[in-house]
Parts: C-alpha cells; structure tokens; sequence
C-alpha cells in the first residue's frame, strides 16, 4: 500500500533527515514509527503526504509514484493527525468532524449525520459533545475529535504523529485501547509515529526502529522485543523488553495445559489423580474447579462442592494480562475460554506454560534462552 524506495531527505543546510530508506506497509497494517527525537520520524511521515520531497528515491501508494500525483488529490486519501490537533476554535465539535466532507462537496446534513456517527465512533457522545467548542473539551476528548475529523473523508490511509503525545498516561492508555478497537472495524493503513516505545509496541502490528535517519530494525513487536537486531535497538526498547514482551505476546491454545475435567451433574465420590480438576458444565463452558480432596470424599454430585473460578481469561489476551490475573487472584492457574460468546473452556494456563509461551514469541531469543538454561545447568551441576 505504502512503499519506500530508497528514500533520502537532505535538508537546504546539510542534515540528512532520513538515509535511504526502504520499507513497504501492507494495507490494512498499523506500523509504528519509534526512535528517539530528531532521528526522522515526522520527516517520513510528511514525505507521504508530500508535505516534504525527497531528495532522492521514490515512495509509492497503491503502485502509484506520489511525486507523480497532484498533492490535492493524494492528500484526499490520506487523513493527518498531529499532537496539536488544530480544530477550528469557532467551530462545533460537529461541525469540525464534518469540515473536509463538507469541503469535499458532501452536502452538509450528510457530512453531519457521518460526522455525528464518527464521533460515536470515537467514544464521544454526539449528543452531549457535538454542539461544544474546541476549549470546553479535554485534552483527550479533543484528541478523539482529531481522529474522528481525519477519519471523515474515509481515507484509506492514516497518518498520524504522536497524536496522544499531549496527553497523561493515563488517558493516553484509554485512547490508545480504543484506537485499537476503532482500528480493528476500519482496518486502515497506518503510519503512526512516537517516541514512546511503549505505546509502539502497543499498537504497531510491525514497528520500525529509527535511528539517525535509518530503520535499524522492522519487525513485529515480539520480534524487536525478543531479538533487537542491533546493540542499538536492545539499548533503546530497553534492560525490561523481556517485561515488555509479556504485553505484545497472546496466549494461543497451542500453549495451554489439559488438566483433568470433571462435569457438575458427574456423582461423587470420586478419586482424582491430581490436586484438582476442573470442572464443566454441560455445554463444555468454564464453571469452576474442585480439589481432589473434596473430589474424594464429597457426597452427592460434582456441583455441590464445586467452586466458581474467579481467574480466567479468553485466548488471545497478553500473557502479561495472565501474568497479573494469577497475581490478583494468588492462583497457581488460570483458565483459558474460547474468545466467543460460547465461553467454552480451552485449558488452564500455569507459570511453566506461560514461561514456555513467552519462549515461544520469538524463534530466535528461544534459542538464546535455550542457550542460557543449558549454561545455567552446567553451573548448577558443577
Ligand atoms: N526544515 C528543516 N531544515 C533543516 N533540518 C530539519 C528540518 N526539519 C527537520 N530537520 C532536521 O531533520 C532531522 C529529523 O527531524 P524529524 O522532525 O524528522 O525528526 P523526528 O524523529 O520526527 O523528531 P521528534 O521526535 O523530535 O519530532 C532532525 O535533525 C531535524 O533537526
């Protein structure tokens, strides 16, 4: 969709801002610009929208060379975000979510009612928020309205510059989760550059790794976590990426333990061979768990003894969401249930397993940690 091809930008007075740069965005992915200040970002990005020229190299959208494109037209299919928002302080909420629409030759009461349905979509009520004005909005409502706005003209291409950079990290954390969920409904391809590589790991689907006007690494997020390419990049994502690799890394079902399986209606008593087992209902859905000791010596059935279990989770959350559940709950396993409405049960996740799925994420550091465990062996069998 978005393809870079050996660019350079050399500003008048000698800085070059990027050096031969060569990266392609697939439609439809997220990929996030990080690397600490002045080493390119925002240079790459204004590129795109022809904002900035190269100086050198060719950058292509959906095949076409940009610098062959009329910069109106190529901006019409590519929305801008900015930290600094710029909405129009004289304008309503409404009214500045439906401007380029509008502009666009939408007639106004359909730019409004999209824009309204825009603005929902961004978590803001239209009906509480439409008719205010820029400065009677917080700093991250007025972020919303930012992204609402560049959504409008429904581009199929998303730029966006530390857009929740002026925000408290608390807010910042809630923009960022529902820009996650906004962008798994409108699916669309985007440059998002920040300097925080937290929030890049968060939200890229793969994240390039800048410095000093290069990519050092472009890759998935456990990747860049797991295998930094570069002493550089193992600098920058940090001495905690192992802590962070918890956040980017999902439980997948390949991961999960069986444990025994009991059913409510089943008749007690019943002797188990191991501590506990979980117990079913009927339609196979999560219930709760029973200890081997009631199991044993219970009467009646499965379901007068059993107990609720409060630490699950459906597949495909983080292992640092896993990680923490067992916390909260002081549990030595967690329960994984199918991510459908159904609930049904899939299998428990314990330490070990969480530890072989965090091994897992990424091929090569497994062999590293491999590596390490036989060394540490070694050492403890001396
Ligand atoms: N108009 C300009 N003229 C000369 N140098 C420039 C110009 N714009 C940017 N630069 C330089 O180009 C380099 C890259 O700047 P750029 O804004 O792309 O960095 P960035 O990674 O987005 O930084 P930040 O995170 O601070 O926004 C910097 O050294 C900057 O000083």
């Amino acid at each position: 969709m978005i393809r870079f091809e050996n660019v350079t930008k050399r500003y008048a007075d000698g800085t070059t801002a990027v050096d031969d740069l060569s990266f392609e965005v697939a439609e439809g992915e997220l990929v996030t610009l990080v690397g600490p200040s002045g080493c390119g970002k925002t240079t790459t990005m204004k590129m795109v929208n022809r904002l900035i020229e190269p100086t050198e190299g060719r950058i292509y959208l959906d095949g076409q060379d940009i610098a062959e494109t009329d910069p109106v037209q190529l901006r019409r299919r590519i929305g801008y975000v900015i930290q600094q928002v710029g909405l129009f302080p004289h304008k309503t909420v409404l009214d500045n979510t439906a401007t380029v629409p509008h502009l666009l030759g939408v007639p106004r009461a359909q730019a409004r009612a999209r824009a309204a349905e825009l603005l929902d979509l961004v978590g803001l009520d239209p009906a509480t928020y439409g008719d205010r004005y820029p400065d009677q909005l917080s700093g991250g409502q007025r972020q919303r309205v930012g992204v609402a706005r560049a959504l409008a003209a429904d581009p199929p291409v998303l730029l966006m510059d530390e857009p929740f950079g002026a925000v408290d990290p608390v807010v910042r954390e809630r923009l960022q989760n529902e820009f996650l969920r906004l962008q798994s409904q409108v699916r669309k391809t985007i440059l998002f550059v920040t300097h925080d590589i937290e929030e890049a790991v968060r939200l890229g689907d793969r994240i390039a790794v800048y410095g000093n006007g290069r990519i050092e690494q472009f890759d998935a997020p456990a990747a860049v976590l797991g295998a930094p390419a570069t002493p550089y990049v193992a600098d920058f994502v940090g001495a905690d990426r192992g802590l962070k690799r918890l956040s980017v890394t999902r439980i997948e079902s390949g991961d999960l333990e069986q444990p025994p399986v009991v059913h409510l209606d089943d008749p007690l008593p019943r002797p188990l061979d191991s501590r506990w087992a979980v117990v079913l209902d009927q339609e196979e859905n999560l219930h709760g768990w029973i200890s081997s000791e009631q199991a044993a010596h219970g009467k009646g059935r499965v379901r007068d003894h059993a107990r609720r279990m409060e630490a699950w989770l459906p597949v495909g959350a983080s292992l640092k969401q896993a990680f923490a559940t067992m916390l909260q709950h002081d549990a030595g396993w967690i329960a994984v249930i199918d991510a459908a409405e159904t609930g049904r049960f899939l299998g428990v996740l314990t330490p070990a397993t969480l530890h072989e799925a965090l091994r897992r994420s990424t091929a090569a550091d497994a062999q590293d940690i491999a590596r390490t465990d036989v060394e540490l062996e070694t050492v403890s069998s001396r």
